[in-house]
């Protein structure tokens, strides 16, 4: 058995090597010729997936270790009887914490009260059903449109115009869907964009191309009242630099690259590919996930939840960090930053979820239901110490 796999999968060697034999290659440079080596190919978001590149091979699995499956060609490896497999949910956490700094940094800008917004939030699956689920969880108004879903649940679900007249925050978290009833191709285009409420707030974390990313720049530069915080982009690695100026928040498609988060899509796509190969799973990602350095966050039971939750999503992830980095490449030549783009993804620093902190305090219960961390009641002589 011989796996070809991107380069950028972490724990290849601990979950595959017992399997089989790997070989890495970057993302962008998998080929026809490295693919007819391969019986099993592992994948990011950056390799697109299709007859072009399989036709004639012997590849059997296709395990992308990512939520997003928009760069694999389902109808050829469904008719052509490869087994595939995408990893859903993995990073979902990742970017339910990425919004949430995006959130903070967004509320400096505006001296806006995060607690006073009305919240939109555009595809309610597994990520944007968790940032919900958070939002709600911290008592603040939200409304959910999901074509989809309205068509089979019982729920409260919003059509997208009532978002766009309700709403004055618009997280965005669809898949990318090309044609069809439900695509998501440009579905914010000018004529959307120019129905945003004055003042309000676009934040997309999906795919690129959910926006039409030439609108927005003019819709920006034309001087409208909408502050922008994106991770994704029409075009990556190429992303438009004077767009990226005319936004509050610019990230390198890094809002799921949490560490649990990466390492979940390997261990999901370990778990598929064992299925396929009839193998019995020898790790589980519990055997490998190292302890957190930072545990556990101490309130005095008189601190106010607005400053315990800023204090807590800071303390594990502040994207401001990746948007300086980012920033720091618009003024390259368009190859450079590029590269510099795929470089600030694949050196991307170690960082945890939220819900692997403690929250410890009387006052900071509800906070860590919202976030999904364990509470404990505490001594309330401490005071906000971070332990
Ligand atoms: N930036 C990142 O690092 C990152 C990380 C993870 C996922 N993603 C992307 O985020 C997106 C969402 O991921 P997910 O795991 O929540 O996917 P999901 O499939 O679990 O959920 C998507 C939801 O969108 C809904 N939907 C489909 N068409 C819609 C439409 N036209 N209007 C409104 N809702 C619609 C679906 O019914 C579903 O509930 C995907 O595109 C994924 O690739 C990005
Ligand atoms: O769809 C996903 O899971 C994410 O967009 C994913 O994190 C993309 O980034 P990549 O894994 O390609 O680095």
């Amino acid at each position: 058995m011989h796996i070809l796999a991107d380069e950028n999968i972490p724990l290849l060697d601990a979950f595959f090597g017992p399997h089989a034999t790997l070989e890495r290659l970057p993302g962008r440079a998998f080929d026809r010729a490295a693919v007819s080596r391969a019986d099993a190919l592992l994948v990011r978001s950056i390799t697109r997936v299709d007859e072009t590149l399989l036709a004639g091979s012997r590849v059997g699995f296709v395990g992308t270790c990512t939520i997003g499956t928009d760069h694999l060609d389902l109808g050829y490896l469904d008719q052509a009887g490869i087994r595939w497999s995408n990893a859903p949910g993995c990073n979902a956490r990742g970017v339910v914490d990425w919004v949430l700094g995006a959130l903070l940094a967004l509320a400096d800008g505006a001296g806006a009260d995060l607690a006073r917004r009305t919240y939109g939030i555009v595809g309610a699956g597994q990520v944007g059903g968790r940032l919900a689920e958070a939002l709600r969880g911290l008592g603040w108004t939200v409304l959910v449109c999901d074509p989809p879903r309205q068509a089979t649940e019982q729920g409260d679900f919003h059509s997208l115009d009532e978002l766009l007249e309700r709403c004055d925050v618009l997280c965005l978290h669809t898949p990318l869907i090309r044609d069809g009833e439900q695509r998501t191709l440009h579905l914010f285009e000018a004529t959307r964009l120019a129905r945003l409420r004055p003042g309000s707030w676009l934040l997309n974390a999906c795919r690129g191309e959910v926006v039409d990313n030439a609108a927005l720049r003019a819709h920006l530069a034309g001087g409208a009242e909408l502050a922008v915080a994106l991770d994704v982009w029409e075009g990556e690695p190429g992303i438009d630099p004077e767009l990226a100026r005319l936004c509050q928040l610019v990230t390198p498609h890094i809002a799921g690259h949490s560490l649990e988060g990466k390492w979940r899509g390997t261990a999901q796509i370990y778990a598929a590919f064992c299925a396929w190969t009839g193998e019995t799973p020898r790790l589980g990602l519990s055997d490998l996930l190292p302890p957190q350095q930072l545990e556990r966050l101490v309130f005095g039971a008189d601190t106010p939840e607005a400053t315990a939750f800023r204090r807590v999503c800071r303390a594990v992830y502040d994207p401001r960090d990746d948007d300086a980095a980012l920033r720091a490449t618009l003024a390259l030549p368009a190859q450079a930053r590029a590269q510099a783009f795929d470089a600030l993804r694949k050196g991307y620093p170690v960082r945890r979820e939220i819900p692997g902190l403690v929250l410890e305090g009387t006052g900071v219960a509800r906070l860590a239901r919202a976030l999904g961390c364990d509470w404990r009641h505490g001594d309330d002589s401490e005071s906000g110490g971070v332990a």
